[in-house]
């Protein structure tokens, strides 16, 4: 039983039930997020997990190739990749996680609306190294269910609040990753200042993320002043690449 859910936000949590189960055997190792980025801050550089999104529900599209996105975000010295494989509101696909998990060598995050196992299970089975929970469309026994089951494959969760009442509900469930989501879900607003608000709020002990609508170097220099540890980042390198390289 999920959480009350409205809008599109019921019907593409009712979809993530009905994916299919992926028969691959998984063929490469797992590689840590935590780690990754622990070793990107060492080396005085922003850890940028750099996101593959062909669409979303706000209006974005971008058209670009995954394996040479991937390969130039990866040289470009991105701490990971993201990539949505949610199929019909991002028009994201399991193929673009297998593909991306097999061309570059730093870590791969599922990004989707995980509801049950079996996703979790496609997910290892494709070559990802994370996966994406929402505390937003979880209740707070399956987030924890679903955080052990992960780390069963050795995938240590992103987990992805919205405000101080999910931010408790996630250190309750043990995450040991957390995302703040400046893009409220269900409408689309983005609001950095509750970000800086909230990630201020999470243990240093906890890898702290600050997610979407960030376009500039002076964002994430700001984001950092509030504790923020890595960023994800979708739009604004889909449209235009290149920019990572003033972001890292
Ligand atoms: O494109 P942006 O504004 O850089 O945002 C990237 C990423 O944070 C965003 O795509 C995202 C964050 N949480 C999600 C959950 C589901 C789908 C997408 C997302």
């Amino acid at each position: 039983m999920v959480r009350f859910l409205t809008g599109w936000l019921k019907d593409v949590v009712n979809n993530a039930y009905s994916r299919p189960y992926v028969h691959k055997i998984r063929d490469k190792p797992v590689f840590s997020l935590i780690d990754a980025i622990r070793k990107v801050k060492e080396e005085n550089k922003n850890p940028i997990i750099a996101e593959y999104k062909r669409a979303s529900p706000s209006g974005f599209s971008a058209d670009r190739d995954p394996i040479e996105y991937a390969k130039e975000m990866e040289r470009s010295g991105a701490v990971g990749i993201s990539v949505l494989t949610e199929d019909k509101f991002f028009s994201g696909s399991y193929d673009y996680l297998f593909i991306i998990s097999h061309t570059v060598k730093i870590p791969v995050l599922m990004k989707d609306f995980v509801v049950t196992e079996r996703q979790i299970d496609n997910a290892y089975n494709l070559g990802a190294d994370s996966i994406l929970l929402i505390v937003r469309i979880l209740t707070e026994r399956e987030l924890e269910s679903l955080i052990l089951y992960a780390r069963s494959y050795r995938l240590e969760p992103l987990v992805e609040i919205f405000d101080e009442n999910e931010l408790e509900i996630a250190l309750n469930a043990g995450a040991k990753i957390i995302g703040v989501n400046s893009r409220d879900l269900l409408t689309f607003t983005i609001d950095q200042e509750r970000v800086k608000r909230v990630l201020r709020k999470i243990p240093s002990n906890v890898i702290r993320v600050a997610e979407s609508g960030i376009t500039s170097k002076e964002q994430i220099e700001e984001l950092k002043k509030y504790g923020a540890d890595a960023f994800l980042i979708g739009s604004s390198l889909m449209k235009e690449p290149s920019k990572i390289k003033e972001l890292i």
